[in-house]
């Protein structure tokens, strides 16, 4: 499990993240939540190792982040950026990438880099772009594809930046599905989301950021009640009860 201790980050001497403490629970999927500039990324970045800690420290089943190498942290975390340049490869190519961990010298990838790069592509409904080149594809089918290389990675937490982006209403619920299904597994799975409605109904956990701070954190129950986010986002967040739980929406 990844733990954060006192966690602050930022840009220089400004601190854009401040004192975050928080479990990265496996069997659970965790939410941040935030208005612009808040500093999810930023936190996201730090917890995948790719921005530097400022204060505090992070743990890896026990272990300081910073002394596993590059290989052991790709075994234990995936990071899915917000966006990236996009390679002149197939789909399936992109997707073996996430294998890269697991290969040793020579890299040649072997038949469950292939099954597992299938399997990732099937859940993520990425499998029929297969042989497609990623620089053809629209917006939601790259961040299919993105989502699979993701899943091929296997580890045991997955940070995903805005993953809902560019996906239409369809695979904006399938994504979430999919990340409630990694949990039921046993991954952490750690989102960053604009939509609260969506992230109110499929988290275990949700995180409110306010300026680099957290202000809130607990189960959408809690944070629902507690008028925080409608304090936070300046928006009135109402919800009625269906057949199948809660559902939220904008006032
Ligand atoms: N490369 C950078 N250099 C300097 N400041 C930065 C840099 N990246 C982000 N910041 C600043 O850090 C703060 C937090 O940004 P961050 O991207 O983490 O927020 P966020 O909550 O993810 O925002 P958004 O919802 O808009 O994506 C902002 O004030 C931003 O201007």
């Amino acid at each position: 499990m990844i733990e954060l201790h006192h966690v602050s980050a930022g840009y220089g001497p400004k601190l854009v993240v401040e004192d975050i403490s928080l479990d990265l629970r496996p069997g659970q999927v965790l939410t941040l939540l935030g208005p612009n500039g808040s500093g999810k990324s930023t936190l996201l970045r730090t917890i995948a190792g790719l921005h530097p800690l400022a204060g505090g420290q992070i743990t890896v089943d026990g272990v300081p982040a910073k002394d596993l190498t590059r290989r052991q942290a790709a075994q234990k975390i995936t990071y899915m950026p917000q966006s990236r340049t996009v390679p002149n490869i197939t789909a399936r190519k992109m997707v073996l990438h996430g294998r890269f961990p697991y290969l040793s010298y020579p890299r040649r990838y072997r038949k469950e880099d292939y099954d597992a790069a299938r399997r990732a592509m099937e859940r993520s409904d990425a499998w029929e772009l297969a042989d497609s080149p990623v620089q053809s594809l629209s917006g939601g089918q790259r961040q299919k594809v993105y989502l699979a290389m993701a899943m091929a990675q296997e580890t045991q937490t997955i940070l995903m930046d805005e993953p809902t982006t560019y996906l239409d209403i369809q695979h904006q619920l399938n994504l979430m599905t999919v990340a409630q299904q990694m949990a039921q597994q046993g991954t952490a799975v750690v989102l960053v989301l604009h939509d609260l409605c969506l992230a109110l109904r499929f988290s275990h956990r949700c995180v409110l950021l306010q300026e680099g701070r957290m202000v809130q954190q607990g189960t959408p129950e809690e944070i629902f009640q507690s008028g925080a986010l409608d304090q936070v986002f300046q928006a009135r967040i109402c919800r009625v009860d269906t057949p199948d739980g809660w559902r939220y929406y904008y006032d």
